[in-house]
């Protein structure tokens, strides 16, 4: 009642106003942390001089650290802060950490001799660290809230709008990070600097940390309009203490003397409530069934790491356009933001009228999609592995001078150096397409012009009489990379539409199965499994140490498809239940029978098994009556 009185005051179009702001919030924060993250593991690679293995590592410690820390983010709002002060609390953390992330990548700071690269790096690679830890705080912390808390603005009876609120949401998501994807490689591939003119990855940065700022003015604009819930209490820790119970209770009652409970939560009830018992049951089924996801994550989350990589190996020029290794992420949101509506109103009702295509059985196709993606990258990489040569670096050029005398030579934004008589320059990292080199000795200079295609290695032969462009002979190295970028279009396919058949779903699936009070808990769940996604990539990464790229992708797919039919079965035996049904058998009785409590609670659980096997179905709505009692 108080929450209606509050809210529906301010509605646009049967809309709470407030949603606005929070909708606003997400673009704008979703825009800095996928903007961040887009140019990160390029970053690492050629501004803090890290191997690849070294950046795909940190990369995904990074990743996997943003997803832990929503549960950290549960409980300040739950049990202390609430959602609101949570939210405005952890987004200046987030701000000061990408801000921090931009100081880093300012190479002047600590280029003392002009040369353009950073004298002090672990003074960069610290500043980086305390940054990227700030920001996995932030924006981990801010996740479970930020949707709940939009979800908290309706009023029970909104129920749909509230569902409408959550696809828009997941379009904000994917809008935002379409633009950043987008923007954030063209600002990375600038040139800026006070001293020396480099790649601009305090740019890159700094946008993002604009747009978090911008993302925490807009949710406090819209203070004043909120349905600020008080924090409840800790769930989580109610439901850590309750099971401990249990564990605890069981294992003092070993012997034969004490008769057997139906299950082992049943332990509880000596000190527990019966319908927290009940809603601890109906999660742990949910958490059980989580178990095998993680691997989804470790396939899916590899696109910002080896994928990027793998990028950059590739020839980016599709004509008008020039894409940026980082950039081709951009397809992900592109595809999220045209598959979803295809998919809910065209491929979903096609496939159920052939079969009953439950939640659990999207989200197995969608791990096979995923499997399917690795397979296409594999292939991917023998294409590319058949034109690369291995030394040396790729994109750069060097000068050998024949000249009697000193030379210096230069390109805008790139200073290759003086070249002594008779000797050669260092390689020097230049964009590709048509490069101008102006070349000067005291008496004379002159321009010398060259194509460079993405990824080619040149070395330029300076004879003693120069006049200039057709005096100087050019080897060529390394041949520009000849795999085109669009060869990575079908693994992006089938990874975006393993992702809306698992993630979207999953997300909603988890909403659905979990009582009210926890479906923040499940939430979080829902977001560790993306947490242990990442932390399986570093560890298969180290663990199985594969030398050849495309057999990587190989290996994860096969344990992709393994983990997949593990999942298959145990998603067979799930049966679908409706929390709210379970919750109000509790709810009728009261406490004044604790025997007949329980055989309704018995009852509430039988009825759901036998509808389960029977004529009921799946129908992909939420409307509950009808998903309630429906296996795999
Ligand atoms: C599914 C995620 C855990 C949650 C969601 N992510 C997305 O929707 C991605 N499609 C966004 C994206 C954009 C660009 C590159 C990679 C991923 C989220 O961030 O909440």
């Amino acid at each position: 009642v108080k929450r209606s009185s509050t809210l529906n005051n301010n509605k646009v179009l049967g809309y709470p106003i407030s949603i606005f702001f929070i909708v606003v919030n997400e673009f704008c924060e979703r825009f800095s942390y996928y903007g961040m993250r887009a140019v990160l593991v390029l970053y690492f690679k050629y501004f803090l001089r890290w191997d690849n293995d070294l950046a795909t590592s940190i990369y995904h410690t990074f990743v996997a650290l943003c997803y832990l820390t929503p549960i950290l983010g549960a409980i300040i709002a739950d049990s202390w802060l609430g959602k609101f002060k949570t939210i405005i609390y952890l987004s200046i953390v987030y701000a000061i950490g990408q801000v921090t992330m931009a100081v880093s990548a300012i190479h002047d700071i600590t280029d003392k001799d002009r040369d353009g690269t950073p004298d002090n790096m672990t003074f960069h690679v610290a500043m980086s660290m305390v940054g990227l830890f700030l920001i996995a705080l932030g924006t981990g912390g801010i996740k479970p809230c930020v949707s709940a808390f939009g979800g908290d603005q309706f009023s029970e009876h909104q129920e749909k709008q509230r569902r409408t609120f959550f696809s828009v949401f997941y379009l904000c998501i994917n809008g935002g990070s379409l633009l950043s994807t987008i923007i954030t490689p063209i600002l990375r591939a600038q040139e800026c600097g006070i001293y020396t003119q480099e790649k601009c990855y305090s740019l890159a940065f700094g946008v993002p940390a604009a747009l978090m700022v911008v993302a925490l003015v807009v949710f406090i604009v819209g203070s004043g309009m909120y349905y600020k819930a008080e924090p409840q209490g800790n769930i989580m820790l109610d439901v850590c203490k309750c099971i401990g119970f249990a564990i605890s209770n069981r294992v003092r009652h070993r012997g034969k003397q004490y008769p057997k409970r139906k299950h082992w939560m049943d332990w509880a009830e000596d000190r527990y409530d019966k319908l927290l018992i009940a809603q601890i049951k109906m999660v742990l089924k949910v958490l059980f069934l989580y178990i095998p996801l993680p691997m989804f994550w470790t396939l899916f989350d590899q696109k910002g790491s080896r994928w990027t990589l793998q990028a950059t190996t590739m020839d980016g020029n599709f004509g008008a356009l020039v894409i940026q290794p980082d950039q081709m992420q951009t397809v992900n949101p592109i595809l999220i933001l045209t598959l979803v509506p295809i998919m809910d109103s065209l491929i979903y009702p096609l496939i159920q009228k052939c079969v009953n295509f439950t939640p659990l059985r999207r989200m197995t196709v969608g791990m096979l999609m995923a499997a399917i993606a690795f397979v296409c990258a594999g292939l991917v990489q023998i294409e590319i592995d058949k034109t690369l040569p291995t030394f040396p670096s790729a994109s750069q050029s060097q000068f050998v001078n024949g000249m009697g005398m000193a030379l210096n030579v230069s390109t805008p934004g790139v200073y290759v150096g003086l070249i002594d008589s008779s000797y050669y320059s260092n390689y020097s990292l230049v964009n590709n397409g048509k490069i101008i080199f102006t070349i000067w000795s005291d008496t004379q200079a002159c321009n010398y012009s060259r194509e460079f295609g993405f990824g080619s290695s040149y070395t330029f032969y300076i004879p003693g009489n120069l006049v200039c462009q057709n005096d100087i002979t050019a080897t060529e190295d390394i041949k520009p990379n000849t795999a085109h970028m669009a060869l990575q279009i079908p693994q992006y396919f089938f990874i975006t539409a393993g992702e809306v058949m698992f993630s979207v779903t999953g997300l909603e699936f988890s909403y659905s199965q979990a009582p009210n009070n926890m479906k923040a808990v499940l939430q979080a769940g829902w977001l560790l499994t993306v947490a242990i996604g990442n932390f399986i990539v570093l560890i298969v990464a180290e663990v199985a140490k594969i030398p050849e790229q495309w057999a990587e992708y190989i290996l994860f797919a096969s344990l992709l498809i393994v983990v997949c039919v593990i999942f298959s079965i145990m998603a067979h035996f799930y049966t679908y239940i409706n929390p709210a049904e379970i919750e109000a058998q509790f709810m009728k009785k009261g406490d004044d029978n604790d025997e007949d409590d329980k055989k309704q609670l018995q009852k509430g659980m039988e009825m759901v098994k036998r509808n389960s096997t029977g004529s009921h179905s799946y129908d992909g709505d939420d409307d509950d009556d009808e998903r309630k009692k429906t296996k795999m």
